[in-house]
């Protein structure tokens, strides 16, 4: 497995500080066309957030200058009115109202944009993955990259976002203190802006370190993740009990829980260590302004109204402050995990080449020519120097040992892969130049590894043509040619039966049950030519298989059929055998052809045929 900490040219490694706000338009672009409504009602309240403290700080001083007056007026005069200074208060009043009520706007809006951003995100995640190649699921590299964009991208426009918003409002506030604060001094101020500012330094390297330990870290989450998996999953339990697995995983679990948590704790530790000095070092600078307003007020420099004006822009400004640098830190934060998004759904996918819906000689079928295959990453090729042709109603049957290379060269003609050389023909056409969804609707398939979808049983069988759906007349027809018919009109509800554990009232079925029905998917595809089955009826009972080829065979006539199977008694009808040894062709021929010759395939056949008697 490889870490991504190395890659030298990611965003985050490259110029920090030029990247440092990267993402940040983006990630506004997306904000806003998830919801343009919402996002400019999030600036409007942003705004309005912004200037309310200032005219409440103002509000406060004019306050406690009026209440001085009265005092004074009242000890020379006898009385005072009241309502001059009460004015003030019923306005401070309703100042502190609006700032609720713009704190609520923006927190009902985040909210809102919260949703409808993850699952705009989810959904950008899912579809990339759609256009991804099979190879690219199997790069652990990749897939890496995958599941760190579904981890935590989801959550980070929106976060970004709103760290930029409150980093706007934190900066309009300190704009309007700043026009209030500078009647008394421009050095206080500077003080305690230069006050604040290492904290954020050390904020800004904290979360960098914190993402390049998540992102180097990655492998071992996954590993934890897929632990979690086999130890609480249904279809892994059985095993993971019977093998008493149970305290061997957790104890790697907890190994691994170990390792990050010792990484996690020092990080911690430093960074909160380093945030505290530099936090005192503002404290510090704050009561350095405190004690000059004071000695100012005893001076007579400045009046009351004005001092309690100052202490609290001096406050509001040393927390706005340190909220505006712990957005700017954020927003960097953000942009880092950002990058993972964005690698990921940039991540370059092969452009569709072929158009062609018809090959250039119809009828010709399929023609391998000296095919080979390299899975990447693998010591030697999966496939070698093949060739072979196919005919419309001919069969062909692939054996040969375990990793001989059978479900590879089914890989290759379904597309899934591309030979690493030679070619592979349809019609006369290089499969290559074919349009995929032309190419897949001539081909029905059946892999040994089908899925079994939690999903209601006709819609198991629906989604081998999706243009049938939900079409309950098909779903019959491929059932009965399946052999799934007769145990589906026996569950519960027939063909709305729920299958699987997963959902409530699912019904489990047996391996060999899930085999017909993945059987009668593949028949599904109406319109196909060119049927697979990889080891279709190795579950099955001896008279069900029987049943399934017999219906197989009819089913097949005038279509090309690739069987792969370990069982000769069914290999042995087909029109053409392939024996396969180590990625290479090691004999071919009919099966009289193929005993007649004493070769492996007579070897392996005598050696089945033994095993019966
Ligand atoms: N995704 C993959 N990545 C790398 N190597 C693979 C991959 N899939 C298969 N291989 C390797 O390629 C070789 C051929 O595998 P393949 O699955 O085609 O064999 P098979 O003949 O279908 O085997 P079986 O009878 O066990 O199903 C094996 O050596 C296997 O280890």
């Amino acid at each position: 497995m490889t870490t991504q900490a190395a890659t030298p040219s990611s965003p985050p490694e490259r110029g920090r500080t030029a990247e440092l706000f990267h993402y940040s338009l983006r990630a506004l672009a997306l904000v806003w066309s998830t919801s343009r409504r919402l996002t400019l009602g999030l600036a409007f309240a942003t705004v309005v957030a912004g200037l309310l403290p200032a005219l409440a700080a103002w509000l406060g001083k004019q306050i406690v200058d009026a209440v001085v007056a009265a005092m004074q007026l009242h000890q020379s005069q006898g009385e005072a009115p009241l309502w001059p200074v009460l004015r003030y208060v019923l306005l401070e009043a309703g100042v502190v109202a609006l700032i609720a009520a713009a704190q609520r706007g923006l927190s009902v809006q985040q909210s809102l944009l919260r949703v409808l951003l993850g699952q705009k995100v989810n959904l950008m995640i899912l579809e990339k993955a759609q256009q991804l190649s099979l190879a690219q699921f199997e790069d652990s590299e990749f897939y890496d990259k995958l599941t760190r964009a579904r981890r935590e991208a989801s959550v980070r426009p929106l976060s970004l976002v709103n760290k930029l918003f409150s980093l706007i409002q934190n900066g309009i506030s300190l704009a309007s203190f700043a026009v209030l604060l500078v009647h008394f001094s421009p050095w206080a101020l500077a003080i305690l802006v230069i006050g604040a500012l290492p904290v954020f330094f050390a904020e800004a390297k904290f979360s960098g370190d914190a993402f390049r330990l998540f992102r180097r870290r990655s492998p071992e989450a996954r590993l934890q993740t897929y632990i979690e998996a086999v130890l609480a999953r249904e279809d892994h339990i059985k095993e993971v009990k019977l093998f008493g697995l149970a305290p061997l995983l957790l104890q790697r679990y907890r190994d691994i829980f170990a390792t990050l948590y010792t990484e996690d704790r020092a990080l911690t530790i430093r960074r909160d260590s380093w945030g505290f000095l530099f936090g005192l070092l503002g404290t510090l600078t704050f009561y350095m302004a405190y004690v000059w307003v004071v000695i100012d007020t005893v001076n007579g420099r400045v009046s009351l109204g004005e001092m309690t004006m100052y202490l609290l822009l001096f406050k509001q400004g040393q927390s706005t402050i340190s909220a505006s640098l712990s957005a700017i830190s954020g927003i960097y934060e953000d942009n880092l995990y950002l990058s993972n998004l964005y690698e990921y759904l940039e991540h370059p996918v092969a452009a569709e080449q072929g158009s062609l819906t018809e090959g250039i000689c119809p009828g010709d079928g399929i023609r391998f020519e000296e095919v080979g295959f390299h899975y990447s990453g693998a010591a030697k090729p999966a496939l070698e120097g093949i060739n072979f042709h196919l005919r419309p109603g001919q069969s062909l049957a692939l054996v040969g040992e375990n990793g001989s290379g059978k479900t590879t060269l089914i890989k290759l003609l379904t597309r899934l892969y591309n030979p690493s050389q030679g070619r592979i023909l349809l019609d006369g056409s290089d499969l290559q130049d074919w349009n995929t969804e032309a190419l897949q609707q001539r081909i029905g398939v059946i892999f040994q590894d089908f899925i079994r979808y939690q999903l209601s049983a006709g819609e198991n069988l629906g989604v081998g043509d999706v243009a049938a759906f939900n079409n309950e007349s098909r779903w019959q027809d491929a059932a009965q040619r399946g052999r799934a018919s007769d145990f589906i009109e026996q569950l519960g509800q027939g063909y709305q039966t729920q299958l699987g554990r997963w959902f409530k009232g699912g019904q489990e079925l047996s391996g060999g049950q899930w085999q017909k029905i993945a059987l009668s998917r593949s028949y599904m595809r109406d319109k196909a030519d060119i049927l697979v089955l990889d080891e279709p009826t190795a579950a099955m009972d001896a008279a069900a298989e029987a049943e399934v080829f017999e219906q197989f065979r009819q089913h097949a006539q005038g279509k090309m059929t690739i069987l792969i199977s370990h069982r000769f008694s069914t290999v042995r009808s087909a029109d053409h055998i392939i024996v396969l040894e180590q990625g290479r062709i090691l004999e071919q021929g009919h099966h009289a052809d193929l005993l007649a010759h004493s070769g492996r395939y007579a070897h392996l056949f005598q050696l089945q045929a033994r095993g019966y008697h």
